[in-house]
Order: structure tokens, then sequence, then C-alpha cells
């Protein structure tokens, strides 16, 4: 199942702002016919994305009574819909169904973290990591394995670079960065029919970017240190670019792609789904033999020493 910009009805999650939103610029830009959907809690900043991409001053709201004449006279459209509510994600579905614009592919970009240490982070800040980094691709994958259509879904969830090293500062994000992969490998193995891509970012300057570097302990920039930020558009270039090649498990920086290597075991070692998959297979075995033991202990030196800055500060 070949990716490509054109043809498609698309539905992006978190299409607000940040990558989803680059992701909607893209499709609206550069391709002729393909029907753009974009979903997020916030009517208004859907609305306002859509009349900055379109340029003209209606943002056409899709419900059940939505015409298909207005379905064709348009290409990009919103539904407002938290989709960590199952029952919210069940009535999107059904518009989708009653107005015949079911999607071709799923880009499920909505997630987020709030990064502190464990014991700061709140228990709203806790549930709200799992609700909107798991179950919002959790109910969208649910809803997407049993739609009953004639044409081939392509699922792509976003995970983190996190997901293959999980450090300081990640407790509220990257558990479910890690469990999305878990649900990868299941899906893949259990819907045949479906193409599905995981793509694992590292650091990109996005809205939701912006906020996390406000609470982010020292600590934690420092050890993701070599992942350095890249736009918006950089990195939704790059990940089109490998999912064009054919590549589902994708990373958007040099330091992502080796985490990868690190982390290859069952159901994640496949042939041909990564980039340069057997040079990463060797080099990743050859990593964690040499490099990975003394890293590790440097990596406890680093976080031992911070503690002791912090308790001196204190
Ligand atoms: N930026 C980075 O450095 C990295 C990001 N990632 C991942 O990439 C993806 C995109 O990141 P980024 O562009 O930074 O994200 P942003 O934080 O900038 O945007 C998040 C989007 O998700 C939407 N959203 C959040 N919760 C829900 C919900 N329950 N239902 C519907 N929509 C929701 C938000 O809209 P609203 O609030 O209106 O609902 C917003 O549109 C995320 O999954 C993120 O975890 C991975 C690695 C690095
Ligand atoms: C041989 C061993 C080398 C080890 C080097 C370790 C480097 C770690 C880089 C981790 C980058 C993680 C980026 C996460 C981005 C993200 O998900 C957040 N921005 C949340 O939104």
């Amino acid at each position: 199942m070949k990716y490509t910009l054109e043809d498609q009805t698309v539905l992006i999650t978190g299409g607000s702002q940040g990558l989803g939103k680059q992701f909607a610029i893209k499709y609206y830009q550069e391709s002729r016919n393909s029907k753009i959907i974009i979903v997020s809690r916030a009517a208004s900043k859907l609305s306002k994305v859509i009349q900055e991409i379109t340029k003209q001053e209606d943002a056409i709201e899709l419900s059940e009574k939505t015409t298909q004449s207005v379905i064709s006279a348009n290409r990009i459209f919103y539904i407002p819909c938290d989709i960590s509510i199952y029952a919210s994600v069940s009535g999107m579905f059904e518009i989708l169904q009653s107005i015949n614009l079911l999607p071709t592919q799923i880009l499920q970009c909505a997630g987020g973290s709030t990064p502190k240490l464990f014991k700061d982070l709140t228990s709203e800040e806790l549930s709200g990591g799992v609700q909107m980094n798991y179950l919002t691709s959790l109910n969208i994958a649910h809803h997407a394995a049993k739609l009953l259509t004639s044409k081939k879904i392509h699922l792509i969830f976003f995970s983190s670079a996190t997901a293959f090293f999980p450090f300081i500062g990640y407790s509220q994000y990257a558990p479910l960065k890690a469990s999305l992969r878990a649900l990868v490998s299941i899906l893949r193995q259990e819907l045949p029919n479906f193409r599905i891509s995981c793509v694992y970012p590292g650091n990109f300057d996005s809205e939701g970017f912006k906020i996390e570097e406000l609470t982010k302990p020292e600590i934690t920039k420092e050890i993701e240190g070599p992942s350095y930020p890249i736009s918006c558009e950089e990195c939704c270039d790059k990940i089109i670019w490998w999912l064009e090649k054919g590549y589902d498990d994708v990373t958007t920086d040099t330091i992502g792609w080796i985490l990868m290597s690190i982390d290859l075991g069952l159901n994640k070692n496949v042939y041909g789904r990564s980039f340069l998959y057997i040079l990463q297979l060797i080099l990743g075995a050859l990593i964690n033999l040499i490099i990975v033991p003394f890293y590790m202990l440097f990596c406890s030196y680093q976080i031992k020493s911070w503690f002791n800055k912090q308790e001196k500060k204190q």
C-alpha cells in the first residue's frame, strides 16, 4: 500500500496545531483532490486553522447534515472531538460514515507531555498523560479496526524516541508512548489488511514543545540534548519522505534511529520496516555490547550529580 498525499480522505487528529496542523497544510497545498478532516477538542482553534490554510472566511464543521455538494465543493473540514473518550470517537465515526467520508489514512497526531519529576506531577497531569497519549490512539485504532469499508486504511501512529529510551522527567509520557509501540506490534499481526506505521519523533519545535520546555527539568534537557529540535515543517517532510519510501518504523533524527537500533526485539525486528534494517541490526547489537553499558554508567552519574546540585540549592 503506497503512501501518497493524493486521492485520499485523511483524518488528522491533533490537527489544530503543531505537527498535525503541518500535515493538514501539506495535504492542502500538495494534493489536488484529497479531502482533509482535522480533529481536536477546541472547535475555535480548528476553524481558525482552516481559515488560515484556505484564506477563506468560512470553515466547515462536519455533521450528519453536511450535504454531498458541500463535501465535493470543499477540501478541508473539521470535527471537534475529545478522542480520549470512546463514545465521542464513536460519534465522530458515525458522522463520517453517514456522509460517506470514511478515511483512507488516519494520522493519529494528538498527544503531548508534561515533563516533571514524578513526585511533582498532579493527579490530573498523570491521568491526562494516559488519556492524551494512549487512550487517544487506542480509541482511534479500535474504531478503525471495526470499520466495514472496502478500501484499505493506512493507520499512522505518533509515538516518541522516548519509547526506545525512557528517562528522568518523562514519567507522565514515555510509558504511554512505549505502550503504543506494543499496541502497534499486535495490530500489525491482527490487522493484515491495514498498513500500520509508527513514527518515533525526536524533538521538534511545536506549540506543545514550547509549553513542555517550561516545566522540563534541566537534567531532562541535558540527556535529550542530542535530539536538537527541528521545525514542524522539516519533521513533517521527513516523515512523508520515509513513508513514501515504504518504511513503517520512522524516526526523525539520527539519534532516534540509533536508539531504535539498540531496542530492536521481537516484533520490532522485521526486515524492511525501518531504514537500513540489516545495518541497524548489527550496529544495534554492537552498540548494546560496547557502548550502552558505559553510557548508562555516565547517565547515572549525570543524574546523581544533578540531584546533588538540587539538594545544595535547597
Ligand atoms: N514536539 C515534540 O518534540 C515531540 C512530539 N511527539 C508527539 O508528536 C505528536 C504531535 O506533537 P506536537 O505537534 O508537539 O503536539 P502539540 O502539543 O503541539 O499539539 C497536540 C494536539 O493534540 C490535540 N489533542 C490533545 N488531546 C486531545 C484529545 N484528547 N482529543 C483530541 N485532540 C487532542 C491538541 O488540540 P486540543 O488541545 O484543542 O484538543 C493539539 O491539536 C504528539 O503525539 C506528540 O506526543 C513525539 C516526539 C517529540
Ligand atoms: C549509545 C547511547 C547513546 C544514548 C544517547 C541518548 C540521547 C537521548 C535522546 C532522546 C531524545 C528524546 C526526544 C524526545 C522528544 C519527545 O518525545 C518530547 N519532546 C515530548 O514531546
